[in-house]
């Protein structure tokens, strides 16, 4: 059984993206979904192996970890996962903190922890990569829940880095802009894109190229690459 790479949240946008171009490498991909998407044929048709998994259901999380203890060894895990939401009022407060720090810290931390025995156990160094985002480092005004939840995942990357080296290197990607949503609007997308020296959206293709970069690397581990389209410099 071939070492296999996981990949959190390939339902759309870059998790999907990953998936197929990953699977098109030929590398043996595992993808968790939530919502079911037409597209998700397509991963199946390239021989994806596909799980349903809500994060914020602890049976559901469950269920899969017992499933992907069936999988011998595993080369890399790419926690993609992520629910962007903004702050809500205080009656949400509690609510929207929980979920942000579910999603983007205590899933990745439960199944960073159970599957250390397989990422060991792959015949060359393993790879943990998050996909963390530039505000981790900046703050956000409007979604601080995510981007402190963003920064606790940057922060398990230097804890993990330290535990499982040498077998397993583990490292963040911190974009900026990749992509816009579908109901973002032309005020929202120039404000947006005015906040970067590169002054477009990176795209799927920047992430993908950084995991590329980190799967061969056999010496870089507890860092972050900035995809940032140097909206640190504005
Ligand atoms: N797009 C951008 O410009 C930027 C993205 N990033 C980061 O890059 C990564 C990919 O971004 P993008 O593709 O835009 O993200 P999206 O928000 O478009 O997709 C995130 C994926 O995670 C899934 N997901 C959300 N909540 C849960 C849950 N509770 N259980 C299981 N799956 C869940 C979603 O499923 P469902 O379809 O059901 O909602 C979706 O497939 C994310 O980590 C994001 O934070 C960082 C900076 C910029
Ligand atoms: N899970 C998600 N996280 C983020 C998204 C997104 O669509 N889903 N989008 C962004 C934006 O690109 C923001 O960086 C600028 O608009 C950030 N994180």
């Amino acid at each position: 059984m071939p070492a296999a790479i996981l990949i959190t949240g390939v339902g759309k946008r870059v998790g999907f993206y990953l998936a197929k171009h990953l699977a098109q490498q030929g590398h043996k991909v595992i993808g968790t979904y939530r919502s079911q998407y037409p597209q998700l044929q397509e991963l199946e048709a390239l021989g994806v192996e596909l799980h349903r998994c809500d994060f914020y259901h602890d049976a559901q999380l469950d269920e899969l970890l017992q499933k992907l203890a069936q999988q011998s060894a595993f080369k890399a895990l790419i926690h993609n996962a992520s629910d962007w939401l903004p702050d809500g009022d205080t009656t949400s407060a509690l609510s929207i903190m929980d979920k942000m720090m579910r999603i983007h810290v205590s899933v990745p931390y439960t199944i960073n922890l159970a599957l250390a025995d397989q990422l060991k156990a792959n015949s060359g160094m393993a790879d943990i990569i998050h996909i963390t985002d530039y505000v981790a480092e900046k703050g956000s005004k409007k979604h601080a829940a995510y981007a402190a939840s963003k920064a606790a995942l940057q922060n398990l990357t230097l804890s993990f880095a330290a535990k499982y080296a040498p077998e397993v290197k583990v490292n963040s990607i911190a974009p900026a802009l990749l992509m816009f949503n579908p109901d973002d609007d032309e005020h929202y997308k120039q404000k947006a894109l005015n906040k970067s020296l590169m002054t477009k959206e990176g795209g799927e293709v920047e992430i993908l190229n950084a995991i590329n970069y980190l799967l061969q690397s056999h010496y870089v581990t507890g860092q972050t690459l900035k995809i940032d389209g140097g909206r640190h410099l504005v």
